[in-house]
């Protein structure tokens, strides 16, 4: 079975989709760290991130960076958003997910584009939200938990940035999949989204 999980910063995605994967004993791809690693090995090597050409060289990059904790940064996670705009860095991260997506068994994956691009096919497709001052709360909480000292403002800035360059791009826009379910986690605890993602998925699997 193949999941897949979409939505917007900080809405509770990468949550819903670990839990899932637990859940179903099924593996997990956060396909937003890929990005975040073409970001950061941008940033490192000093390239252009708004020159396709940089960013194209930045996806050859090393596995071990996806473990790096500078990619959960606020600065790492808006330069991803800027690098993932260009198609021919999406272009050379597709057939990685789509082998993640399509291996014997099936896996859950979470991003923006995975029950449009990534997995049109899948099984189950949720697109995850929350209101945008709700998901600067929660990731302002998350960066500070990490030893951040960015001001809630400054997050919910951009995180709107994020949403406005993720959605308005014309290579795989953040648009919900017309077959996905709508979560929306505003006023729901952790456990509450768990459940009714889980019940989403059931009845996909039922249709
Ligand atoms: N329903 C929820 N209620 C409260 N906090 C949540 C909820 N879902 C996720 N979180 C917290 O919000 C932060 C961002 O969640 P995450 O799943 O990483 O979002 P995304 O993958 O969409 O960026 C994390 O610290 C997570 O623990
Ligand atoms: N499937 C995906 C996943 C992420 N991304 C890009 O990568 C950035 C970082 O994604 P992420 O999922 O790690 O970000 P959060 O939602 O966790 O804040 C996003 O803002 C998108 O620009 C994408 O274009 N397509």
């Amino acid at each position: 079975m193949i999941i897949a999980v979409d939505g917007p910063a900080a809405s509770g995605k990468g949550t819903i989709a670990k839990a899932l994967a637990r859940h179903y004993k099924l593996p997990h791809l956060d396909t937003g760290l890929l990005y975040r690693a073409v970001a950061a090995t941008v940033h490192r090597l000093e390239l252009d991130p708004a020159r396709e050409a940089d960013a194209v060289a930045a996806c050859d990059f090393d596995e071990l960076a996806l473990a790096d904790p500078v990619l959960r940064t606020d600065e790492i996670g808006q330069l991803a958003s800027i690098v993932s705009a260009h198609p021919l860095v999406r272009a050379s991260l597709l057939r990685r997910q789509q082998r993640f997506a399509h291996q014997p068994g099936g896996a859950v994956l979470d991003g923006r584009d995975i029950g449009t691009v990534i997995a049109p096919d899948a099984n189950a497709k949720l697109f995850v939200k929350a209101t945008p001052t709700v998901r600067a709360r929660r990731r302002h909480a998350e960066l500070q938990a990490h030893g951040s000292t960015l001001s809630f403002d400054k997050v919910l800035a951009d995180i709107r940035a994020r949403d406005a360059r993720d959605s308005g791009r014309s290579a795989a826009p953040l648009v919900q999949a017309t077959d996905a379910a709508t979560l929306d986690t505003s006023f729901l605890s952790i456990d509450e989204a768990v459940s009714q993602a889980i019940a989403l998925v059931e009845a996909a699997r039922a249709r």
